[in-house]
């Protein structure tokens, strides 16, 4: 398969320059063919100049032409077959399943934006009338509708190479409010990047766009991603990530003399709590899920369970043996690069080292770059103690936190940082005690969800996948759903602007018949 390792800007594909570099095979650790060269400061500038550029004319396109576009993306990452999935294999090491099911949910994602954009209902329409006989003071017209809010920067995820990365929800959320979109694409699926970006940049071409709706910058290193995020032409940054990488944008951005939002999915430890008669029932069944869930993707899913938490006592015991009993089944699976495979051994090692957590059990040993699952044991007590227990290690391994009781667990749960889900498992007899845990997991977590695991989010519209810092930067919003195309819009209001002058959508015709609420109803 040959293609394209140039950048992508103004619909030309523009060679980069400096030292060449390759793209790895993660399971192997042999270079990938093309060399591909990092964009430079004055291809950076470029593209944020076509995206501000084009940034009028896109976000005032027709409704229907902006989601014919976004069906046109699904139809050409597509149309790229079996290419675009044995490179994203090689590139990952994720397995054809895992890349086949994650395309599905990339152009599903897409799809169901065209849709948001065809119903309308994301401008927020809203109209209060003038009422020039209202006492003691008149009400003028008052017309909102909310508008794009510039040139999105997006970031792509290493661990979700489709979903989360060039076409993923941050690009499709964008597009479908407005925004043109400039990616910097993630250093260790380049290859990945440069098929999903052609189909982008096709598409724009088939669909009659300005060119600078999309632009796609590849770089090995930082600085360009920097020089990016400071452009005072971008507007908004979505990023996927480690929490250094979101935290160092959200400073650069929060620094701007025009600061913008930065809305970064980081870092999250997925609380389980497995409430008592769920587990005197079945703890060794929900052992058995567990072992499923920490191992897929070996591991890295920012929606891992990381932790879990219970009220020591046979039920957890049960859940133990069986968790114990299923992980030395589990191969060790190859990691993504050989720095987060590298993070994962320095996680795993520090907890190890503590004298206050034992391992319970672990997966097969692996080769290479492969991560070997395992889990850890430590008391209510010591997790409450040492906020290094808290922290985030990427990949396969877990916690289990044995509590004395509920108060202690409850404290724990205090104790968190912002996650993005908790997991209760919980039989009927457990509503009572779950009722007192959900005012905290609220303040806590993003989503939270009953008899499952957070692996695996469902892309629909009634999903939250954010959650308080640092979980997010953001706790406001979502990046999966059709909620995320939120973050990308802003309310204008129109007060006794002339009928001729007004957005189409909100003159008293409404030629589209959008919806939109008049007088608050
Ligand atoms: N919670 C989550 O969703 C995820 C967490 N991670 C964590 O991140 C670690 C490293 O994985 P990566 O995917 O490489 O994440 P990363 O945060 O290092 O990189 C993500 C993207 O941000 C860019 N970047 C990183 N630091 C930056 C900075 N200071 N300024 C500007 N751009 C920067 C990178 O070039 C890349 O394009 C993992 O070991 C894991 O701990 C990784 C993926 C997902
Ligand atoms: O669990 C999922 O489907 C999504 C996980 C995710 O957002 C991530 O790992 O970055």
């Amino acid at each position: 398969m040959t293609f394209s390792s140039d950048n992508l800007i103004g619909g030309e594909r523009v060679p980069g320059a400096g030292a060449p570099w390759r793209a790895v095979e993660a399971a192997t650790g042999s270079a990938l063919e093309p060399a591909f060269a990092s964009a430079t400061a004055e291809q950076a500038e470029r593209a944020c100049a076509l995206a501000a550029e084009a940034f009028d004319t896109y976000r005032e396109t027709p409704l229907q032409a902006r989601a014919d576009f976004l069906d046109a993306i699904a139809r050409n990452i597509l149309d790229l077959g079996d290419d675009l999935v044995t490179r994203c294999m090689a590139e990952t090491g994720l397995p054809r399943p895992r890349i086949e099911g994650e395309r599905g949910r990339t152009v599903g994602q897409l799809r169901m934006f065209a849709e948001v954009v065809r119903r309308g209902a994301f401008l927020g329409l809203r109209v209060d009338p003038a009422q020039p006989e209202r006492k003691p003071l008149p009400r003028p017209d008052l017309r909102l509708r909310r508008i794009a809010v510039g040139p999105v920067l997006v970031f792509g995820a290493s661990n979700f190479p489709l979903a989360f990365s060039v076409a993923g929800g941050d690009t499709a959320s964008a597009l479908a409010a407005g925004c043109p979109v400039i990616v910097k694409a993630h250093p260790a699926h380049p290859g990945t990047s440069a098929l999903v970006g052609g189909a982008i940049q096709r598409a724009v071409a088939e669909c009659g766009l300005p060119a600078g709706v999309f632009a796609l910058l590849f770089e090995e290193g930082i600085a360009i991603g920097q020089r990016l995020a400071a452009d005072p032409r971008v507007a908004a940054i979505g990023f996927t990530g480690s929490r250094r990488g979101g935290t160092a944008l959200m400073q650069i951005a929060a620094t701007r003399a025009t600061p913008i939002p930065v809305y970064a999915e980081m870092s999250s430890i997925n609380p389980v709590v497995l409430m008592p008669a769920a587990l005197q029932a079945r703890g060794a069944e929900i052992g058995k899920a567990f072992v499923a869930s920490l191992t897929l993707g070996s591991g890295q899913f920012c929606t891992n369970p990381g932790l879990v938490l219970a009220v020591d006592g046979p039920g957890l015991d049960a859940f133990l043996a069986a968790a114990s009993e299923a992980l030395p089944n589990v191969a060790a699976a190859t990691m993504l690069t050989p720095g987060i495979h590298k993070a994962y051994c320095e996680g795993v090692a520090a907890l190890e080292s503590n004298p206050a957590v034992e391992r319970v059990a672990q997966g097969q040993e692996g080769t290479g770059q492969q991560g070997q699952p395992v889990l850890f044991a430590t008391t209510g007590a010591a997790f409450r103690a040492d906020h290094r227990l808290g922290e985030e290690v990427f990949g396969a391994a877990s916690l289990v936190v044995r509590c004395a009781d509920t108060n202690e667990l409850r404290a724990v749960l205090e104790g968190l940082e912002g996650q993005l889900t908790a997991a209760l498992h919980m039989d009927p007899s457990d509503h009572v005690e779950t009722r007192g845990l959900l005012p905290v997991l609220e303040r806590k977590v993003g989503r939270i969800l009953v008899n499952g695991f957070g692996t695996g989010v469902e892309v629909g519209h009634a999903m939250v996948h954010g959650g308080p810092f640092p979980a997010t930067s953001d706790g406001r919003t979502t990046s999966v759903g059709s909620l995320a195309i939120d973050r990308f819009l802003r309310p204008v209001s129109y007060q006794d602007m002339p009928e001729a002058l007004l957005p189409e959508a909100l003159t008293d015709a409404n030629p589209a018949q959008l919806p939109r609420s008049v007088d608050g109803a």
